[in-house]
């Protein structure tokens, strides 16, 4: 037999997956580890619990599930997006992650936009937010200068882990525009960035494709985890592309709906034509010369399970979802408005949080529950508005994450977006997508697209009803005034929630 290891390296945890030929998850081992916030807003992780959480698991793979590590002969990533490894002249690192969740980088985005202004967004194809690379290197480089005076370099999460398994640095494309220094189209880092903010350009990490060969396993990382300098590490991919990868989105015809703590809409993209001027991210895809746009709900199921914890505690989460067929389409007349954490698609706003408007005397819990699930999927649609302002043509809605568990919620999606929803058989998500790509690498496939035939079925369609369709267009009409009629309110509550 021969297996693929996909690594999953999440922000809480890291799940290695170890898939056959046919795309059958023959063993999966995961690992958690800590997040710290020295500070509000801040979110830290240290680099080495990465690597060894990455190696207990594989240990585990080889020691617990039997698997015999001459036949294991490819390993690939699907890596958390955007954190900030500092690296000194020996590679050695020189202050913990920043991480994607870290927000303490405001004034920096700030000084991005004002100093390149469009020609930033026209470069990088992205605004800068809070949550991306370049921000995180120049926090360090105003804030503590002598630990910036020592970067020789810099890496992203599962970079710094496969640079542990092979002693070889690299970064790989689809992580790369997620630091908003990479000039996105050309597929180098970008000299306008450079230049702009005084960074050396041997500060920015050698790029290789997601599926290109990195290194084999070294001798010292053999002795390590019990693999064999045999196994084969291969660039991988951003969480969001692995994901994208893992779950089948692979034509223009095609968009990822994914309800998970957060929720994302990812289209994949032919070519860097199409211009979201910043209004979506817009990244380099893990298929060489493809790209994918997204767009982010901060809350998505987490606002589900924010109203059960609080509302809810002792209802059990599927009967508590599915009571919501006993409201109507528009539960009622209540809206809810998911931006209880805050907003970054279509309205990049930390300061917006969330409404129920309409509340009525006659409203049950069931209309409640409802109108979440509607909220979160009004809120999805605010971003294929964005895709339909361009002219983007796509028919097939491919659902993932713990929402997709709903076969409710699938067709209130299919009803809100008007388009075909189709779940998958067995979602794996991003691991799959990592194993994808190590397949790809090693030649069990010429492509992706065929290992995406052959480890990918879909599953039940759910097909839009026209006349519910025609009255979720309607109340999603009335949702879409809520973000300006709230915005006010909701800034002026938080500045009061500061003053306390
Ligand atoms: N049976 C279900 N029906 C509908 N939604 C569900 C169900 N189970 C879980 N969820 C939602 O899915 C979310 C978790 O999805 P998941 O993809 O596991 O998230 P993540 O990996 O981002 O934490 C939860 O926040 C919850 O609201
Ligand atoms: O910031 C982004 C994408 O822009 C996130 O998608 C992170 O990459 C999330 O990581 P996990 O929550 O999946 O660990």
């Amino acid at each position: 037999m021969s297996y693929v290891l996909g690594v999953d390296l999440g922000t809480s945890a890291v799940k290695v997956s170890a898939v056959d030929r046919e795309g059958n998850i023959v063993a999966q081992q995961s690992f958690d580890y800590d997040l710290s916030h020295p500070k509000p807003g801040y979110s830290e992780q240290n680099p080495e619990d990465w690597v060894s959480a990455t190696t207990v698991s594989i240990v585990r793979l080889i020691l617990k599930d039997g698997l015999k590590p001459e036949e294991i002969e490819g390993i690939s990533f699907s890596g958390q997006m955007h954190g900030l490894v500092l690296l000194d002249d020996k590679n050695q690192v020189l202050r913990p992650a920043i991480l994607w969740n870290d927000t303490r980088t405001t004034p920096q985005t700030k000084e991005i936009a004002e100093k390149m202004g469009q020609e930033f967004i026209n470069v990088t194809r992205n605004v800068a937010l809070e949550g991306f690379t370049l921000p995180k290197i120049l926090w360090v480089k105003e804030n503590e200068p002598e630990i910036f005076s020592q970067a020789k370099t810099f890496v992203l999460p599962k970079d710094y882990v496969r640079y542990r398994m092979t002693g070889q640095l690299a970064m790989e494309y689809s992580d790369a525009a997620g630091t908003v220094a990479l000039d996105v189209a050309n597929k180098t880092w970008s000299k306008e960035v450079q230049e702009a903010f005084d960074l050396d350009a041997s500060f920015f990490p050698e790029l290789i494709e997601s599926i290109d060969l990195a290194g084999n396993i070294s001798d010292s990382y053999a002795l390590f985890s019990g693999l064999t300098t045999a196994t084969k590490v291969f660039g991988g991919a951003a969480d969001n592309a692995a994901g994208a990868i893992g779950s089948g989105i692979l034509q223009p015809n095609m968009v990822m709906s994914s309800i998970g703590t957060s929720g994302v809409v990812l289209k994949y993209e032919d070519n860097s034509n199409v211009d979201y001027n910043g209004r979506l991210h817009f990244f380099n895809h893990a298929i060489p010369n493809k790209f994918y746009s997204m767009g982010v709900t901060l809350a998505a199921g987490h606002s589900l399970n924010w109203y059960k914890h609080t509302f809810a505690a002792n209802d059990d989460f599927t009967e508590m979802v599915s009571s919501a067929a006993e409201s109507t389409v528009g539960a009622n007349g209540l809206i809810f408005t998911p931006y209880i954490v805050g907003e970054r698609t279509p309205y990049a706003d930390g300061d917006i949080r969330g409404s129920f408007l309409g509340v009525d005397d006659t409203h049950k819990k069931s209309d409640f529950v409802r109108s979440i699930l509607e909220g979160i999927i009004f809120s999805f649609k605010d971003i294929f508005d964005i895709y339909d302002e361009v002219g983007a043509d796509f028919d097939t809605v491919v659902s993932i994450g713990g929402g997709a568990k709903s076969p409710l919620w699938l067709q209130i999606q299919a009803d809100i977006f008007n388009k075909k929803v189709v779940s998958l058989k067995n979602e794996q998500g991003p691991g799959m997508g990592a194993a994808m790509i190590a397949a790809v690498g090693l030649g069990w496939f010429d492509t992706v697209q065929d290992a995406a035939a052959s480890f990918i079925s879909f599953g039940k369609e759910y097909l839009p009803d026209p006349a519910r369709a025609a009255q979720y267009e309607t109340v999603h009409n009335i949702y879409k005034k809520a973000y300006a009629a709230t915005a006010e309110i909701s800034h002026e509550l938080m500045n009061y929630r500061r003053s306390l």
